[in-house]
């Protein structure tokens, strides 16, 4: 079966580079140049096809190229099918236009559903070391791709939040336990996706990092956001008077998180800066491991400044790993030397230089 991937692509306008076209390996793409020749703009592009957004800023006209009133993406993916899809991102000041199989299509949630990008940079330790958010929004973009109906659950879930939010705020307290009910029926519905998920996620994860970490036991830990021994509409009923004191709704699957153990002890305070990050690989390349297993689809996987903190062992063992990876990668670097061994028969490498990019 043809695996999902990226096989063209037609960059205009983003940051430094003008216009680049290039043809990329379904599997390892290496993006070599010194600092600032446009490397991350170039897997910026590949993520503004995937998700009409930057990794880089929210404020996405700061991606247009000085000067320039827009930047345009555009490319075919071909899927599982098969089928190649022509996918079509435009942004100027103000506006955001996304074409997907010829179609102008107003929600990027079928753009993400269509193209799968996943990214790995210097900053991807926040996701172990950062707010909750980060680790919810890690469970909600593995689940949306499990579990259609959960991003429509999800929303669901967001409107009956505001509304009894509102409620706390202005002590309307007549009509609480109808919106109780509400924020606890697709609350209960989120936090066992998320539950499945973290389940079926797991061996991928303790695969992925018993690759870098031999002889260490981790553990995953899901918190749902509410005491584990009520349901959420009990708690939420319990809240009632401590909620109105704050102002919001303090049980839900909006608190909820995730810690990584090691022997029963929270792994963020024994391990070093580059353990963390092979932790945060090791995380994200089950997420793809397992799209690629059991949904029967695959995600592309964007990897900047391959070399930030890991040592030479470390760089040459995950490189090893990419390499049975059956994922599409893009990997930049600053120097050909790191990527040398892992260039194969079905490796590319594009050179970046002043926003120009060629194919070696
Ligand atoms: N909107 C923009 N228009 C034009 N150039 C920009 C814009 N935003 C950033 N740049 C410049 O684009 C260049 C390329 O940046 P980029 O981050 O892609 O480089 P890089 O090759 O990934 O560098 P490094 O190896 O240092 O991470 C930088 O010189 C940056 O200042």
């Amino acid at each position: 079966m043809p695996r999902m991937s990226l096989v063209k692509i037609e960059a205009r306008d983003v940051r430094n580079i003008e216009y680049a076209a290039i043809e990329p390996s379904p599997h390892l793409n290496f993006v070599v140049g010194p600092n600032a020749s446009g490397k991350t703009s170039l897997l910026e592009a590949v993520y503004l096809l995937g998700r009409a957004r930057s990794f880089r800023t929210s404020q996405i006209s700061q991606v247009i190229r000085f000067g320039q009133s827009g930047l345009m993406v555009t490319g075919k993916v071909v899927n599982e099918t098969g089928s190649a899809i022509p996918i079509g991102v435009r942004i100027t000041r103000g506006e955001r236009e996304i074409h997907l199989e010829g179609r102008k299509i107003q929600s990027s949630a079928e753009l993400i559903g269509a193209f799968p990008v996943l990214v790995i940079q210097p900053s991807s330790s926040t996701l172990l070391e950062g707010a909750p958010k980060y680790r919810r929004q890690f469970l909600d973009w593995g689940v949306f791709h499990f579990e259609k109906s959960y991003l429509d659950c999800w929303r669901r879930y967001v409107r009956a939040l505001s509304q009894r939010n509102t409620l706390l705020r202005e002590k309307r307290l007549g009509d609480i336990e109808l919106w109780n009910r509400e924020v606890a029926r697709y609350g209960t519905i989120i936090s066992s996706a998320r539950d499945r998920y973290a389940e079926k996620l797991k061996p991928f994860f303790l695969r992925s990092a018993a690759q870098f970490f031999e002889g260490f036991e981790f553990e995953l830990h899901l918190q749902s956001g509410w005491s584990k021994n009520k349901t959420l509409e009990a708690a939420l009923q319990e809240d009632v008077a401590s909620d109105i004191r704050l102002g919001y709704t303090q049980s839900g699957p909006h608190k909820a998180d995730f810690s990584i153990s090691l022997e029963g002890r929270p792994a963020r305070a024994y391990l070093s800066r580059g353990q963390m990050k092979l932790l945060v690989y090791s995380l994200l390349l089950a997420q793809a491991l397992l799209m690629e297993e059991s949904v029967g689809g695959s995600a592309c996987v964007l990897i900047d400044d391959i070399a930030s903190e890991l040592d030479e062992h470390n760089k040459n063992r995950l490189l090893g790993l990419l390499r049975e990876h059956p994922t599409q990668f893009f990997i930049t670097a600053t120097a050909d030397r790191i990527i040398r061994d892992a260039v194969d028969h079905d490796a590319a490498v594009f050179h970046v230089e002043h926003g120009q990019v060629t194919q070696a």
